[in-house]
C-alpha cells in the first residue's frame, strides 16, 4: 500500500515517520518528501493494519493525518513523462553536456533502427555519423539555428533547445539540450493543419453554373491525376483545388502551395524542389527540403503555372514522368509520391503554340480539367456571396452583422466584376469597414471607386483612342501589381522590363507607396 503522511514543517520529522514503519518492522521501497508530506510506498501494508500504523503516526508531534494514494508523485510525473515520450511522433532525444544522448523516445528508436536502451548512451557523432555536428552544437552550448540531417539516408530538420540548470535563469549554466527530429512529411502535414484546408461545401454558390463545378470538382477530385484548373483571376481556383484535395484520398495528408508568379526562377526552384548544404552562398547548412517532398503522400498546388519560366518547367515535367526530382546540389533522386493542382488565368493553349508553355508539360498537367466560372456568368452567386463575405467582415471586426439595400443589391448584380469574387469579397470589407450603419446603401459600396482602382477595362473602354487606352490599361496594372511588387525594380524583374522603363512609367502615373 502507498501512504502520504500529512505534516507540519519541523526539522526531522520525516526521520521520525520513517522510524515508525522501522519500529513496526515494515519494509519501505520507495519514500518522496515534499515541505508538507511524506509518500511511502510500503508493500507489506493493507487496509486492516491502517489503522493502527495511522495512530502511531499521529503520536509524532506535527502529523497531521495519514491517507492512501494511489501511485507516488514522483512516479506519476515519470509515468507522464514515459507517456509524453512514446505518444510523440516526432523522434525526441536529451542529449548531456558533452553530447551524449541520455534519453530517447520511441520515435527516435525507430529512425535510428536502434533499440531505445541502445540509443541511450551514444553520442551524437556516432549517431548521425558526423563529428562536425556534435562539435558546433557543444561549442555554441546547443544555441544553434535549426538545419538538416540525415538518418540512415531519410532527411530531418533537426531543431535543438539547450537545456540550463536553473532552468528560469537565461544565463543558467548549460547542461545539455533537447533535439527534435522533424521529417519534412511531418513538417509539411504541421503547415496543412495550419491552412484550414477546406472542402467543396467551402465553395459558396449555388447557381447552375457553380452546381455543375461542383459536381465536376467531386468526380476528378478522386482520381489520382494531374488537374488543371482553369478561370478568370479571383474566380476561386485555390479553393477548388484545396477542396478537390480534401475530398480526394489524400484529403488527410498536406496541400502545400506555390504561387509561380510570386518568386523569381531560382528561388521558385528552391522552394519547390529545396536545395543541398552548400548550394549555393546562403543556403541554409544541412540543405532544406522543398515543398514536393514535405507534401509527401500529398498535393502540390501550383498557382499561376503560366508563369513557370521554360527551365523549370522542363524541371517539372521530369518530375511528372517518373515522380523523382533532385534538389538543386545534389545528384542523389529522390522519389515521392505527390499529386499536382495546378491553375492558370491565362490561355496556355495559346502559350504552347506562341512557344511560351512546353506543349508536353500542358499535357501531363490538363490531364483533369475544371473551369472555374466568372462570376459575371453566374449572377445568382453574387448576392450569397456577398452576405457570407458581410458575415464573415463583421464578425471579425466584432459588430452587429450589417444588410444589404435593395439598391446595393441591384448595384452589386449589375456589376461587371471584372476581379471576380475576390473583388467583391475587397468591396464587401472596404464597405463595412468603413461605415457602422446597419443597412448598407449602393454608395457604401463605393462601386465606382472600385473601378478605378481595379484592372476593370471599364477605364480602357472609355479611352477615346488606341494611346490612351494602352495608358489607362498600363496604369492600371502598373498599380496593381505595385501592391505584390512595391519597387519600381521588383515591377521590373516581375514584368521583364528596363529599370529605368518602370521607374519612367510609375512616374509618369502618380504610383507610389502611398497608394
Ligand atoms: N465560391 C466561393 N466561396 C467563398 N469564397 C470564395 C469563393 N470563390 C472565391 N472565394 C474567395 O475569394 C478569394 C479569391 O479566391 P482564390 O484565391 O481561390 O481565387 P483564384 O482564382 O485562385 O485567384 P488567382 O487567380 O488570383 O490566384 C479568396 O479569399 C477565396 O476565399
Amino acid at each position: 500500500m502507498r501512504i502520504d503522511v500529512q505534516f507540519a514543517d519541523r526539522v526531522g520529522i520525516a526521520h521520525e515517520i520513517l522510524a515508525v514503519l522501522a519500529r513496526r518492522h515494515f519494509n519501505v521501497i520507495n519514500v518522496e518528501v515534499d515541505s508538507s508530506d511524506v509518500f511511502i510506498d510500503v508493500p507489506d501494508l493493507d487496509a486492516a493494519l491502517l489503522p493502527a500504523l495511522r495512530e502511531d503516526f499521529l503520536q509524532v508531534a506535527g502529523v497531521k493525518d495519514v491517507v492512501p494514494v494511489d501511485v507516488l508523485p514522483g512516479a506519476r510525473r515519470r509515468l507522464h513523462l514515459d507517456t509524453l515520450m512514446t505518444v510523440m511522433a516526432d523522434p525526441v532525444m536529451a542529449v548531456d553536456a558533452g553530447g551524449t544522448i541520455v534519453v530517447a523516445n520511441s520515435a527516435a528508436a525507430a529512425v535510428a533502427h536502434l533499440r531505445e536502451q541502445e540509443l541511450n548512451g551514444m553520442s551524437l557523432a556516432a549517431l548521425f555519423g558526423e563529428e562536425s555536428l556534435q562539435r558546433e552544437l557543444l561549442e555554441h552550448g546547443f544555441r544553434v539555428p535549426a538545419r538538416e540531417v540525415r538518418l540512415h539516408g531519410q532527411p530531418f530538420l533537426l531543431d535543438v533547445t539547450p537545456v540550463s540548470e536553473p532552468v528560469e535563469s537565461s544565463l543558467g549554466h548549460t547542461v545539455g539540450g533537447v533535439i527534435t527530429l522533424h521529417a519534412p512529411r511531418r513538417l509539411g502535414g504541421q503547415i496543412h493543419a495550419l491552412q484550414n484546408v477546406g472542402g467543396l461545401d467551402l465553395l459558396i454558390g449555388d447557381s447552375e453554373p457553380m452546381r455543375a463545378l461542383k459536381a465536376r470538382a467531386a468526380r476528378v477530385a478522386t482520381v489520382d491525376a494531374p488537374l488543371l484548373i482553369v478561370g478568370e483571376t479571383g474566380t476561386g481556383k485555390e479553393l477548388v483545388a484545396q477542396a478537390c484535395h480534401a475530398a480526394s484520398p489524400r484529403g488527410n495528408s498536406p496541400f502545400l502551395a506555390l504561387n509561380c508568379a510570386a518568386l523569381p526562377e531560382s528561388l521558385a526552384e528552391s522552394e519547390l524542389f529545396g536545395y543541398m548544404s552548400g548550394a549555393f552562398t546562403g543556403a541554409q547548412r544541412g540543405g532544406k527540403p522543398g515543398l514536393i517532398e514535405m507534401a509527401e503522400g500529398g498535393t502540390v498546388f501550383l498557382d499561376e503555372i503560366g508563369e513557370m519560366s521554360l527551365y523549370l518547367q522542363a524541371k517539372l515535367l521530369r518530375f511528372l514522368n517518373d515522380g523523382k526530382f533532385r534538389r538543386i546540389g545534389s545528384d542523389r533522386e529522390v522519389k515521392v509520391n505527390v499529386r499536382i493542382i495546378s491553375a492558370t488565368h491565362r490561355n496556355l493553349g495559346k502559350m504552347v503554340s506562341e512557344g511560351s508553355f512546353r506543349e508536353d508539360l500542358f499535357y501531363r498537367l490538363n490531364v483533369l480539367h475544371l473551369d472555374v466560372p466568372a462570376l459575371r456568368e453566374r449572377p445568382d452567386d453574387i448576392l450569397p456571396l456577398a452576405r457570407h463575405f458581410i458575415e464573415r467582415a463583421c464578425t471579425q471586426a466584432q459588430k452587429p452583422v450589417c444588410r444589404l439595400s435593395a439598391d446595393a443589391c441591384a448595384a452589386l448584380v449589375s456589376h461587371h466584376w471584372p476581379g471576380n469574387v475576390r473583388q467583391l469579397q475587397n468591396v464587401i470589407f472596404r464597405a463595412t469597414t468603413m461605415t457602422d450603419k446597419r443597412v448598407l446603401d449602393a454608395a457604401d459600396l463605393d462601386l465606382a471607386e472600385d473601378r478605378r482602382l481595379g484592372l476593370a477595362g471599364d477605364s480602357v473602354g472609355e479611352a477615346h483612342d488606341l494611346d490612351g487606352a494602352v495608358a489607362a490599361f498600363e496604369k492600371a496594372l502598373l498599380e496593381r501589381l505595385y501592391a505584390s511588387y512595391p519597387s519600381s525594380r521588383k515591377l521590373a524583374a516581375r514584368l521583364g522590363a528596363s529599370h529605368s522603363k518602370i521607374a519612367g512609367k510609375l512616374k509618369r502615373y502618380g504610383i507610389s507607396g502611398g497608394k
